[in-house]
């Protein structure tokens, strides 16, 4: 039997990856490369085309032995979510549904979906828990939200069983320095900050110092991206073992503001990393910490590489030895 992991050439997808062969699992990815990159993929067999094309994605039901879905393939910058909405929509929802379709007709009955800290909004407390409201600020939260729901009304109607990871930050590379975040272009503020240290960029803009945070800037609960590969892995064993759908947290508990983040790089680099200050980013919320207890309780997940300036440093060394990304 194989895992199909759609979205499996990008950044996290490509760490999950990583984790399912390194457990002897059979790996079938999808990806339509738009984010993607073909060196990204260690093993498996990769089938190059969009969730969205059902002639495709039926064919690739058809061709495999598959008995779960973890599912990366969407589109997931803030930024651009508040600028494109229907783009979000139609990648990330429309995406989702040809996908849920095409698991009942193949009587795939497991998924493990990526989610997100978005879909809260701006949170009421922190540390955020899994029953605590959810009220987007952006179109890529919203749309994420849509998904959990639409996966939760498969689940009713036609039996099919989901974990909905949602993650904070991710950052960080895997071990080996094979693979690591490459993203064109990069908005995410650990591999930017990077790219100045690198040179590759004069300065890192800082979205926004007026906010209700001890430093004005946003505050964020970074997690390195194989300790979130790592939980993929426990959630589809949890369904494989007849577990109950659930939603998870997945976060380090630890917030860092922006110029916190840039503080540490500076040390881990051990170059100045100039900064300025620009105006908010839309759609941003001021604060996001995740609780991690039930990941902890019900998976038996705990982050090893928790603290940022491990996790900076792991991003340093895939940025150092790959300063043009997966280009060779
Ligand atoms: N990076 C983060 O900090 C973060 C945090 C929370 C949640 N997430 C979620 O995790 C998932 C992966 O994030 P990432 O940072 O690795 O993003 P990514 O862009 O690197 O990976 C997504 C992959 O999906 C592919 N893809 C997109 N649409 C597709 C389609 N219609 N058909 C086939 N392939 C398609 C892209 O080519 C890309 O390789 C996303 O769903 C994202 O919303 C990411
Ligand atoms: O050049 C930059 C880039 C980012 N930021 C700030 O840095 C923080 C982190 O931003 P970014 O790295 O872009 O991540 P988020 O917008 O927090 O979103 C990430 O984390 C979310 C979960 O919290 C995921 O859902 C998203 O997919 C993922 O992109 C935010 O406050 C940004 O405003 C800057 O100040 N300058």
């Amino acid at each position: 039997m194989a895992v199909l992991v759609t979205g499996g050439a990008g950044y996290i997808g490509s760490h999950a990856v990583a984790a399912l062969l390194e457990k002897g699992e059979e790996v079938v990815i999808v990806d339509n490369l738009y984010q993607g990159h073909r060196d990204a993929v260690l093993g498996g067999k990769l089938y190059e085309g969009d969730l969205r094309d059902a002639d495709f994605l039926g064919k690739v039901f058809q061709e495999n032995d598959i008995d779960g879905v973890i599912h990366f393939a969407a589109n997931s910058l803030v930024g651009e979510s508040m600028k494109d909405p229907g783009k979000y929509y139609h990648n990330n929802v429309y995406g989702t549904l040809c996908l849920l379709e095409q698991m009942q007709k193949a009587g795939v009955s497991r998924i493990v979906f990526s989610s997100t800290a978005a879909t809260y909004g701006e949170p009421e407390r922190v540390p955020i828990d899994e029953y605590d409201r959810t009220l987007p600020t952006n179109t890529y939260g919203e749309t994420k939200l849509a998904m959990e729901k639409m996966i939760r009304w498969f689940e009713v109607a036609h039996g099919i069983k989901f974990v909905s990871l949602r993650y904070f930050n991710a950052a960080g590379a895997h071990a080996s320095g094979r693979i690591g975040e490459d993203h064109q272009p990069e908005t995410h503020l650990v591999p930017l900050v990077l790219q100045v240290a690198l040179g590759q960029r004069e300065q890192i803009s800082v979205f926004g110092d007026d906010y209700a945070t001890e430093d004005g800037t946003c505050i964020r609960d970074y997690i390195h991206v194989s300790d979130l590969a790592d939980a993929h892995i426990l959630a589809l064993e949890r369904l494989r073992k007849g577990g109950e759908s659930a939603i998870y947290n997945l976060g380090s508990g630890n917030g860092y503001s922006v110029k916190q983040v840039i503080e540490v790089s500076r040390k881990v680099t051990g170059h100045s990393i100039s900064a300025k200050i620009e105006p908010r980013r839309a759609g941003d919320p001021a604060v996001l910490i995740a609780s991690s207890q039930r990941a902890r309780n019900e998976l038996g997940w705990s982050p090893k590489r928790e603290k940022l300036e491990d996790i900076v440093t792991s991003a340093w060394d895939w940025h150092r030895s790959h300063p043009n990304g997966y280009e060779k």
